[in-house]
C-alpha cells in the first residue's frame, strides 16, 4: 500500500483531522515558509499526535546544530531536507533516518538521484523561488529510465485528490507527499485531506 504522507501542520485542527485521517507521516516546515512553525509550537502539536503517525521535519541548508536542536526539541522520526545537502552532510546525522528531496525539471536533475544511494529521495517540483510546497507538479515522464528500484521514492508536487491515482500509477513511488493539494485558503482541509486519503488507498497498487 502507497503511504502518504501530509506535510505542513502548524493548527491543532491539523492534528485533529490526521488523527482521525490517520496518514502514515505528517511533516513539520522549520524552513522560510509560510507553513513554518517554530520548534515549541512543533512540540506542543506533536504531543497531540497519534503514536502510529510518524513525523518529519522539513529543513533547507540549515545549520546541523540547529537541526540537532530542533530535534531534541521535538520527537522527529524522520529529517527531510529541500536545499543543497550535500551527502556527508546528511551522513553527520548517523542512523537518524534521512529524506532527501531533490527538485525535477528536467532529465539532468533525474542525474542527481545518484548522488544520494544511501537515503529516501523524495521527488518535487523545481520552481523559481520555492524550495517545496509549491503546489505545482513536474513531468512525471520525466521519470522514464530512471532508477526507481534504487530504493524508496516518496512522489510530491502539487498532488492533489483529482491527480494522486494517475501519480500512483505512473510512478509507482513508496509514499506521495502532500500540502497544497489538501488545502483551503492556506490552511488544511478537512475534506480534501479525506478525499485524498481515499484516493490513494483505493488505487491500484
Ligand atoms: O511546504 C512548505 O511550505 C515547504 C517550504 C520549504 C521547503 C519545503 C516545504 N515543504 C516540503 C514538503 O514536503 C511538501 O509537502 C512538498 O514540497 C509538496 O508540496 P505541495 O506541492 O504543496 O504538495
Amino acid at each position: 500500500m502507497t503511504k502518504i504522507k501530509v506535510c505542513g501542520l502548524r493548527r491543532p485542527e491539523d492534528v485533529a483531522y490526521v488523527n482521525e485521517l490517520k496518514p502514515d507521516y505528517v511533516g513539520f516546515v522549520f524552513a522560510e515558509s509560510k507553513r513554518r512553525v517554530t520548534a515549541a509550537a512543533a512540540a506542543k502539536l506533536a504531543s497531540g499526535l497519534d503514536p502510529a503517525i510518524k513525523k518529519v521535519g522539513i529543513f533547507v541548508d540549515e545549520d546541523p546544530e540547529v537541526v540537532r536542536s530542533i530535534a531534541e526539541q521535538v520527537p522527529l522520526d524522520i529529517l527531510q531536507f529541500h536545499g543543497h545537502e550535500s551527502p556527508a552532510y546528511l551522513e553527520s546525522f548517523g542512523d537518524k533516518e534521512i529524506w532527501k528531496a531533490l527538485p525535477i525539471a528536467t532529465k539532468e536533475d533525474i542525474g542527481q538521484m545518484a548522488r544520494y544511494p544511501q537515503n529516501t529521495l523524495l521527488l518535487d517540483a523545481k520552481v523559481s523561488g520555492a524550495s517545496g510546497g509549491s503546489g505545482v507538479p513536474f513531468d512525471w515522464d520525466l521519470l522514464s529510465g530512471a532508477d526507481l528500484d534504487r530504493g524508496r521514492i516518496v512522489l510530491a508536487g502539487g498532488l492533489n485528490p483529482d491527480n494522486v491515482a494517475q501519480a500512483i500509477e505512473k510512478v509507482r513511488p513508496f509514499a506521495v507527499d502532500v500540502s497544497s493539494g489538501v488545502e483551503t485558503d492556506g490552511f488544511k482541509d478537512y475534506q480534501k485531506m479525506k478525499t485524498f486519503i481515499e484516493k490513494v488507498r483505493l488505487a491500484p497498487q
